[in-house]
């Protein structure tokens, strides 16, 4: 990075303060950040992955970073000034977690935006408690794991309280641990092949051209998995329509719906159109997907998706799901209920989105989950086929609404949702529930039903 463009620690700090200050989602915030920087300016691949991690990493361990300082600290940290907060867990993360960054760079370079952006006494108090943690790290001492499990693993894996206490309970210690270190590493990103444009093999040979170090997905045909990437936006292939960015486990939805050419098909929540585009293509461009959503800016993305895809047979409504049922009454082939849920099983690929969840999404979410279901369900013709899928871990949400909608509505039955999966996955399973700790994929599950003839 040349000298009269930012260090990569003041843009970390500059989307730090966006998280903190304007609540902004740390994703979207460092997304738009570095494609803003690499239409502007050459920002190379390293300095990009250095910024994620920067900003990733200290708003996913946040609450231990918090916890770490206190130990330094002679007045609690909330009346600590925020910019100065975040100098000092951005310095904090290169101490304790980037083992690449010597501790002298950490704190130099914290200290020089303490100098930038406060005043004589901030920079000595960055100095002072920054350079301390480096010298006394048995300052920091964690709760005792037999003693105190849930805050000793809250604390190791930095995970909201609330949520370790759920998973100990119902899936043990070890189990837990293991879900928090897999939700704790960075989750390789996938795209979808276009397949209406080009083959897999093709797209993979195309992709290397282009910069990319690439890998055909073991659970899809059509997935692609990106190792090392230069930005997205600045790739033809994209422009060209030849991927749609998806998660793999997500790929596996519009597999087990099994689309076929001519069918009308409902997708009740669809935007902004992964599985809509997903199963338009399955479809080859034939027959109608009919993809709704709550939100019509939301809805405008699966349209410019559909768009850049090339897929002509998407019509995009704005509506409640709630009301599906007396507006389709049993005209659809298939219908696609990719509920809103907790996203409990992504916590990997959003940094803070385990800190925007409370314990109440999982009493609030399971009533608009059920309701859009049972409407949905109305819509499926005879022998049509009905898919309930999220992308959270929690039987709340998942097995418990597929359960207690089958017990109403007897006219459906389940169907082994394993057996539709693509590849060589399949399994047993009557609903598919995916791990990242086991499966090495989002955390996912996908019901699959059929109406009676
Ligand atoms: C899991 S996301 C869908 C993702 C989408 N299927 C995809 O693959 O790109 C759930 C969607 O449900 C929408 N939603 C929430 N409440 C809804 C409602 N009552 N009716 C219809 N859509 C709703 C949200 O706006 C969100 O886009």
């Amino acid at each position: 990075m040349t000298k009269n463009k930012m260090d990569a620690r003041e843009i970390a700090l500059k989307v730090l303060n966006e998280v903190e200050g304007k609540g902004a989602y740390a994703n979207i915030a460092l997304a738009q950040e570095l494609n803003r920087r690499a239409l502007q300016e050459k920002i190379t691949n390293q300095d990009r992955r250095f910024i994620t991690e920067l900003v990733y990493g200290t708003v996913k361990t946040g609450a231990t970073l918090d916890w770490m300082l206190s130990c330094f600290l002679s007045r609690p940290l909330a009346k600590v000034a925020p910019i100065i907060k975040n100098i000092l867990r951005l310095g904090m993360y290169q101490l304790f977690y980037l083992e690449k960054v010597p501790a002298s760079a950490a704190c130099n370079q914290a200290v020089e935006l303490a100098r930038k952006y406060g005043h004589a006494g901030t920079i000595k108090f960055v100095n002072g408690v920054l350079r301390n943690a480096a010298r006394c790290p048995e300052k920091i001492i964690f709760p005792e794991k037999d003693k105190y499990p849930v805050k000793y693993l809250a604390l190791k894996y930095y995970h909201p309280e609330w949520l370790i206490e759920r998973w100990v309970n119902r899936l043990g210690i070890k189990v837990c641990e293991d879900l928090c270190q897999a939700n704790n590493t960075t989750p390789v990103l996938s795209v979808r092949t276009n397949t209406l444009k080009i083959e897999r093999e093709a797209l993979l040979t195309r992709l290397t051209a282009e910069g990319v170090r690439c890998q055909a997905s073991k659970w899809t045909p059509e997935g692609i998995l990106l190792h090392e990437h230069p930005s997205l936006i600045t790739l033809n292939s994209l422009q060209e329509g030849l991927f749609q960015v998806q998660d793999e486990s997500s790929m596996l939805v519009a597999h087990i719906l099994g689309p076929q050419p001519g069918d009308f098909i409902i997708d009740a929540c669809g935007a902004p159109g992964g599985k809509t585009t997903h199963i338009a293509a399955l479809m080859k461009n034939t027959g109608k997907v009919l993809s709704t959503d709550i939100y019509e800016h939301k809805l405008a993305l699966t349209r410019e998706n559909a768009e850049r895809l090339s897929l002509s047979n998407i019509e995009t409504k704005v509506l409640d799901a709630v009301n599906l049922g007396s507006m389709y009454p049993l005209k659809a082939d298939k219908v696609l209920v990719d509920a809103p849920c907790s996203g409990l099983g992504v916590l990997r690929r959003k940094p803070d989105s385990r800190w925007r969840k409370t314990k109440d999404i999982l009493q609030d979410l399971p009533k608009l989950q059920a309701a859009i279901l049972a409407s949905a369900a109305q819509c499926v013709r005879p022998d049509g086929v009905l898919v309930y899928s999220t992308c959270t871990t929690e039987p709340e949400e998942n097995q418990n609404i597929v359960n207690s909608f089958l017990q109403e509505n007897p006219a459906f039955s389940l169907e082994p949702a394993g057996q539709y999966l693509p590849m060589d996955k399949k399994t047993a399973d009557n609903m598919l529930q995916l791990w990242p700790h086991i499966d090495n994929v989002d955390g996912f599950f996908i019901a699959r039903m059929r109406r009676r003839n």
